[in-house]
């Protein structure tokens, strides 16, 4: 791919409107950086790992507040993830700047806290077909190991949060209902999780089908302890995140360059695009603290490791232009 336009000026901002218009917005909204988990952990060709720590150490300088590094999984299961413990240990750790992992079971706890992570996630799913598919287990099984893990975080002060996958459909069994995803975020938030991040993991979700999920979630969650995660895979994610902002919801996890997937939900596109995600938000007048120059280079360098091109709409517009 071209590079990006060597100085800042070049990229175009978004003008600035009154976000009045829109009703419910928050006026900062929090972006969790999935993209050195999410958005490698799928890639064939495994990305050398002082790449991945340079990456992160780029992200870092972006203003970015949480940045998921890694997930401490079998390498069997997603060789990409094999070298956690030496990114985990190799990054430069910036004030300000929270490192999540991800953690399925209490070994993976127990590796990931003698990496040195303060942070962890667990991650099930409202399918029962995708729960067994990506961690081997049942929703029932998967929620008792998250209570071991969350209760063993806790003990250690060790912040978790909570995912749900597969919140607006299942890529093996399509649709699945609002109840569902309430069920599974309710015994996540009850055992200690402090957000609970619904995926729409294939990206079949429309602005429909995110309010009537939302609304069935926030009777039993506040929006403040919410996060939304949306890939693209059917170009509904920017839609979708702004139906979930009006809603009250204040935290949105991305991608740079909008990389990933899910190696259990097969032609699932990446997530959205941070770099698109922020030209929205400030053109909105919403602060994110996040400096998009800063983030569409920590995108050109990764894409140009992994030999892609970006998915970002922002950084293809801007490559055009220099
Ligand atoms: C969960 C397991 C480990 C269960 O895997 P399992 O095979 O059922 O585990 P087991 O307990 O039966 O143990 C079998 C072997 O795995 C080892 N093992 C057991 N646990 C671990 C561990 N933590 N780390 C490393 N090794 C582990 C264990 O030591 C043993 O090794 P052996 O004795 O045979 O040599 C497996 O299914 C797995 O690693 N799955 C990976 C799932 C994954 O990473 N998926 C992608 C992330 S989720 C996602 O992308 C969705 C999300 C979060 O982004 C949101 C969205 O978009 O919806």
């Amino acid at each position: 791919m071209s590079g990006l336009p060597s100085a800042a000026p070049q990229v175009r901002l978004p003008q600035v409107q009154d976000s009045s218009q829109f009703s419910g917005l928050p006026e900062y909204v929090k972006i969790i950086e999935v993209g050195p988990r999410d958005g490698l952990q799928n890639e064939k060709i495994i990305v050398p790992t002082d790449i991945k720590i340079e990456f992160i150490n780029q992200l870092s300088k972006t203003g970015l507040s949480v940045i998921e590094v890694t997930s401490f999984v079998s390498s069997r299961w997603v060789p990409q993830m094999a070298d956690h413990t030496e990114v985990m240990k190799g990054i430069q750790r910036y004030p300000g700047v929270r490192y999540p992992v991800l953690t399925p079971n209490l070994q993976g706890f127990h590796c990931a806290v003698a990496a040195g992570a303060t942070e962890i996630s667990v991650f099930g799913a409202a399918s029962e077909s995708f729960s067994k598919k990506n961690i081997n287990c049942s929703i029932e099984e998967s929620l008792e190991r998250f209570e071991e893990v969350v209760k063993s975080a806790r003990h250690m002060n060790i912040p978790a949060r909570g995912y749900v996958s597969c919140a607006l459909g299942c890529p093996y069994e399509g649709s699945i209902t609002p109840q569902k995803v309430t069920e599974v975020s309710k015994r996540l938030y009850s055992m200690g999780c402090y957000e609970i991040s619904l995926g729409d993991t294939i990206g079949v979700g429309t602005p429909g089908s995110m309010k009537r999920m939302l609304e069935s979630v926030m009777k039993e969650i506040p929006a403040g302890a919410l996060a939304v995660h949306c890939h693209d895979t059917y170009g509904q994610a920017l839609a979708n995140i702004l139906t979930a902002l009006q809603m009250g919801i204040n935290a949105v996890d991305s991608s740079v360059s909008g990389l990933g997937g899910c190696p259990y939900a097969k032609n699932a596109s990446g997530n959205v695009a941070t770099e698109d995600l922020i030209y929205m938000l400030h053109g909105l007048g919403l602060k994110t603290g996040v400096n998009l120059y800063k983030v569409m280079e920590a995108g050109d360098f990764i894409c140009k490791a992994v030999n892609k091109t970006t998915n970002s709409k922002v950084a293809q517009a801007s490559i055009r232009k220099a």
